[in-house]
């Protein structure tokens, strides 16, 4: 799947994500009163509307990006059919050709983690039959638990040709209070780091490990850093819009061959309509508003790695 992930940038041109985070106070109040009056105001009529509201941006941008990234927070915050739309979410994406990462931050002890392994990346057998259940190509982990937890995903990784991105260096202001302390003199990032290249080592593609690593555009000098440490590991880097990251702050989560780096934005994307830049599409034409985010991002990346 990395073969392919990094086939599908080079293809694009566009070494970006689109964040599946839909909060229902970002869909437009068409497809929300659309979903209630078929579904009501249940838990149903929401996911109908982040269903019906995801569909549209796929279809107004999966030509010109390589991935997708649906958040599964923003889905199980609905229950049931929550759940219902990230799957069916995961589907059309891949119906697309689109790569898959699923934002499920998991990992547990180990036979905890293979369920999970199990349940996202892999098959599950039911008697004499054997099911795919979420089916995503990649999932976000969490590597808190050490080399036991983490070893099930990256067996279900081997077995069905699919991906991690390992958290290292997260985006968000508190990241540094346990992620940047010191052990014996350098971050616990760091060391991270190291570890993901390790785990990377086993599991190469053409050109890069199927085991990545989540870094934060809001933390551009540790980027530099950890690009060293895991020269062979993609770095999926969320932080950009939203959280201010701009394209000057990524230009050392690349490698000199301007591979390495998959940048995700979604509330930048998703929302753009609801942004002064994109206003004039209105809330009729989100899937335009969301395209045209995503063809400014692509340029501010591009001319940021251009000038390096
Ligand atoms: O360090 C991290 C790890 C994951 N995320 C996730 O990425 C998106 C960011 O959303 P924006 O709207 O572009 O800010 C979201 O799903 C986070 O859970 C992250 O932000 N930082």
């Amino acid at each position: 799947m990395i073969n392919k992930l990094v086939e599908k940038i080079k293809k694009t041109g566009a070494p970006i994500v689109v964040g599946l985070d839909p909060m229902l106070s970002y869909i437009p109040e068409h497809v929300q009163k659309k979903a209630f009056a078929e579904y009501g105001e249940t838990l149903e009529g929401a996911a109908e509307a982040i269903w019906q509201f995801n569909k549209e941006i796929v279809d107004k941008t999966y030509d010109l990006i390589p991935a997708v990234k649906p958040q599964i927070a923003m889905y199980e915050q609905f229950g049931v059919p929550g759940i219902m739309a990230f799957k069916k979410t995961v589907d059309y994406c891949k119906e697309k050709d689109l790569v898959v990462i699923g934002d499920i931050k998991r990992g547990d002890i180990g036979s905890t983690s293979a369920a999970y392994a199990v349940g996202h990346l892999g098959r599950v057998k039911v008697g004499s039959k054997e099911y795919v259940p979420f089916d995503e190509d990649f999932a976000t982990v969490n590597p808190y638990l050490g080399s036991d937890g983490l070893n099930p995903f990256i067996d279900v990784c081997k077995s069905e040709k699919k991906g991690l991105f390992i958290l290292v260096k997260t985006s968000n202001p508190s990241s540094g209070e346990f992620q940047d302390q010191l052990i014996d003199g350098r971050p616990l990032y760091e060391l991270v780091g190291e570890k993901v290249a390790e785990w990377g080592e086993q599991c190469m593609g053409d050109e890069y490990s199927y085991i990545g690593a989540v870094v934060g555009a809001t933390y551009p000098e540790m980027g530099k850093v950890l690009r060293r440490v895991m020269p062979k590991s993609y770095i999926l880097v969320p932080g950009y819009g939203a959280q201010g990251g701009q394209g000057k702050d990524l230009v050392h989560f690349f490698n000199e061959d301007g591979l390495g780096a998959i940048v995700n934005s979604s509330r930048g994307i998703i929302a753009a309509y609801k942004q002064e830049a994109y206003a004039k599409f209105g809330p009729a034409n989100f899937g335009d508003a969301s395209r045209a985010a995503v063809e400014a991002m692509v340029s501010d990346i591009s001319q940021a790695l251009a000038g390096r």
